[in-house]
């Protein structure tokens, strides 16, 4: 683990709220994976977006492109998960993906909403926002999952999704302390920061481990690489969106 905190939060209460030991305990799976991806995610926390957000200065420019790319990506986010829907017959899973769908309807009630009303987000940027190369390589790859792989597949292509959000909006409030009430993205840290949220990383966690137990070691390490491969798309995710770059190349407008 690294010694330093990217946001700067103090050693003790760090541990109290760092993913591995935040509600799992006993999920050798799940740290299996965490450990693959730890350069990666903690490097990621310490992003500019990701600062600028915790601090309130990201510029409201960047702020837009993210959610107009946001928005695009929690409509294949909720379609990835319709599939895992229809390809699984466990009661409990079936269950835990309808509510995950809910919950994709209540961020975007509770952040979208709200920021599209705060920065006049209009129908029309909304309609014509048109996918980056980095959103659409991580949904393309989450999509052609879901269509050709095992639902234990798909369910950990869904993680870094929940469990990152819910890591990064945990720290970010426990690192900016009563400044958030002026913070004007104080609604999406309200959405990502709670436990509420960090329960919709959990019974994914839960059932991957669950699906895990009886996995061949090959197909172990293809999920951690594909989970590695997860994470990264979410870095891009923000640094594409800091960078407000929707080619490969920034010089491709
Ligand atoms: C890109 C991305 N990844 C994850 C989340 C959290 N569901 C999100 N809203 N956007």
């Amino acid at each position: 683990m690294t010694a330093t905190d990217p946001l700067g939060i103090a050693p003790a209460e760090r541990n109290a709220i760092m993913p591995l030991t935040r509600f799992l305990p006993d999920h050798p799976f799940a740290e299996r994976l965490y450990r693959a991806a730890e350069p990666v995610w903690e490097e990621g926390l310490g992003q500019p977006f990701l600062r600028e957000l915790a601090d309130g200065t990201l510029s409201r420019e960047r702020f837009v492109f993210y959610m107009l790319q946001d928005y695009l990506y929690l409509n294949d986010y909720v379609n990835v998960h319709a599939i895992a829907f229809a390809k699984c017959d466990d009661p409990k899973i079936r269950q835990d993906l309808a509510q995950a769908i809910a919950g994709a309807s209540n961020e975007t009630d509770q952040v979208h909403d709200f920021f599209r009303d705060r920065f006049g987000i209009t129908d029309e940027q909304m309609a014509s926002a048109r996918q980056s190369a980095f959103a659409r390589s991580y949904t393309s790859n989450m999509i052609a999952i879901a269509y050709t792989k095992p639902l234990i597949d798909i369910l950990v292509a869904l993680l870094p999704c929940a469990w990152v959000y819910a890591d990064y909006g945990t720290r970010i409030a426990a690192s900016i302390g009563e400044s958030i009430e002026t913070n004007p993205y104080r609604a999406w840290i309200d959405m990502y920061g709670t436990d509420d949220f960090w329960e919709s990383a959990v019974w994914l966690i839960d059932d991957i481990e669950r699906l895990a137990a009886g996995e061949p070691e090959e197909h172990l390490q293809q999920l951690t690489e594909q989970f590695v491969v997860g994470v990264e798309h979410e870095y891009m995710f923000w640094a594409s969106a800091y960078e407000m770059q929707r080619r490969w190349r920034p010089e491709w407008h």
